[in-house]
C-alpha cells in the first residue's frame, strides 16, 4: 500500500498494549497500559500527548517504535503497517522513527565522546566506518547549534540542554520522518526548555519532521503542538486542535490539567478556577467501572459510573470521550460552572 502526501504520516487504530507485572507479593497481574486508542499525526505536524504519570504516554510512544510489544491494533507509517514487521524490515523502520528521551545520559554512553556516539547510527544502519561518518557528525552538531569542535568531548562536559541537542543530533542522523520526544524538555529549566523547543521547531520546518511530543505538563506542549491528545488511564479522552483545547477544553480532565497552569497575565488570573483533582490515578490493573475518570470528576453523573463514554466529535474541532458531550451541558468552562455543577476548587 502506498500513501499519498495528504494522508497522515502516522495512523494508529485500536492500539492495545498490556504488560504482565510481576509482584513480590501475590500473583503476576496484567496491566493494560494502552487501551484501544486511535490517532493520526500529519506530515510536518506536532501532536502533543499529555496526561499524568502512569497514564500510558511513554508506552504509546514506545509502541509506535515497536520498543514494547503491541498486543493488538494497527500502527501505520506512511501507509506501511508496522506491527507485523520483523528483522531487517524492523531495523529500517527504526531509522525512520526515532526517540529522544528525558535523560540524554541514559542514551549517551558516558565513556564515549559525543562524536563517536553520533557515528553509531551510521555504523549500525549504513555500514559506514567512524572516519566515513565523521563529516556527517560535524554537520549534525552544527545543525543543532553546537560547535563541531565539541565532537571530541564527553557527555559530562555538556549542560543538560546541550546534551539534549546531542541526543537530537543523533536522532536526526538517518533522516527520520517521525521523532517521539518523550519528556524531552521536562528536566530542563524554562529558558533552556524554550531554546530546545525552538530548535525542534526549526528542524521540523526545515526537514518536514513530525513529532509525537510527550509531556505531563500542558504548559510545555502549548509552545510546540499543533494538536493535543490527552491521555487518562491508558485511554485518549480528548484530541483536538491545540488552540481549541487550550481555550475551550471539552473534557473535565483536560480542564483540570489546564487549570493547573499559571496564567501569565495577572489581570486574567481570576478567569480560571483552579480545579484540584482528588486522589491518585486509579490502579490500571483495576480501573473503575464506566468512565475511567468518573471517581475524580466534579461533574460525574450516574451514567458516568455505568458506561464508558464513546469518542464523539466536538463542535469546534477534535473529539472527546465524555458523557457531558451527549448528556447534560457540554463542557465549556464558565458555562458549566454557571450551571452550578460541582467543581472541586482549591486555593
Ligand atoms: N515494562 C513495563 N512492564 C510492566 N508495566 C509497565 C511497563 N511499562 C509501563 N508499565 C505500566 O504501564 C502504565 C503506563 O506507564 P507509562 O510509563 O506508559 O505512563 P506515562 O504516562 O508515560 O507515565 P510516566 O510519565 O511516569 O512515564 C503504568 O501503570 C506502568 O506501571
Amino acid at each position: 500500500m502506498t500513501a499519498s502526501d495528504t494522508d497522515p504520516l502516522v495512523r494508529v487504530r485500536g492500539l492495545n498494549v498490556t504488560f504482565a507485572q510481576k509482584r513480590l507479593l501475590g500473583p503476576t497481574r496484567s496491566v493494560r497500559a494502552v487501551h484501544d486508542i486511535d490517532f493520526d499525526i500529519g506530515r510536518g505536524e506536532t501532536l502533543g500527548l499529555v496526561g499524568e504519570s502512569g497514564s500510558g504516554k511513554s508506552t504509546t510512544g514506545r509502541a509506535l517504535l515497536r520498543l514494547v510489544p503491541v498486543e493488538s491494533g494497527s500502527v501505520q507509517l506512511a501507509g506501511q503497517e508496522l506491527t507485523k514487521l520483523r528483522g531487517g524490515e524492523l531495523r529500517k523502520l527504526r531509522a525512520a522513527m526515532q526517540m529522544v528521551f528525558q535523560d540524554p545520559y541514559s542514551s549517551l554512553d558516558p565513556s564515549t565522546t559525543v562524536g563517536a556516539s553520533i557515528t553509531e547510527p551510521f555504523r549500525v544502519h549504513q555500514g559506514l566506518s567512524r572516519n566515513q561518518a565523521w563529516p556527517r557528525v560535524l554537520e549534525l552538531l552544527e545543525l543543532v547549534g553546537l560547535p563541531a569542535s565539541h565532537a571530541n568531548r564527553y557527555p559530562y562536559e555538556f549542560s543538560g540542554g546541550q546534551r539534549q541537542r546531542i541526543a537530537i543530533a543523533r536522532a536526526l542522523a538517518l533522516h527520520p520522518k517521525l521523532i517521539v520526544c518523550d519528556e524531552a524538555v521536562s528536566a530542563l529549566d524554562v529558558s533552556t526548555q524554550n531554546q530546545v523547543i525552538n530548535l525542534l521547531e526549526e528542524l521540523r520546518a526545515e526537514f518536514e519532521l513530525s513529532y509525537l511530543f510527550i509531556a505531563h505538563d500542558l504548559a510545555v506542549v502549548r509552545h510546540i503542538a499543533h494538536r493535543v491528545a490527552v491521555m487518562y488511564l491508558g485511554r485518549l479522552v480528548e484530541v483536538g486542535p491545540a488552540e481549541r483545547v487550550y481555550e475551550r477544553p471539552a473534557h473535565p480532565y483536560t480542564e483540570a490539567l489546564l487549570s493547573a497552569i499559571p496564567v501569565p497575565n495577572p489581570q486574567r488570573a481570576g478567569e480560571r478556577e483552579r480545579i484540584v483533582l482528588h486522589g491518585d490515578l486509579p490502579d490500571p490493573a483495576d480501573p473503575p467501572a464506566g468512565c475511567p475518570f468518573q471517581n475524580r470528576c466534579g461533574y460525574a453523573m450516574d451514567i458516568c459510573r455505568e458506561s464508558m463514554p464513546p469518542m464523539t466529535e466536538v463542535a469546534d474541532g477534535g473529539t472527546v470521550a465524555c458523557h457531558l458531550q451527549t448528556t447534560g451541558p457540554r463542557l465549556a468552562g464558565a458555562v458549566l460552572r454557571d450551571a452550578n455543577l460541582s467543581v472541586g476548587s482549591g486555593q
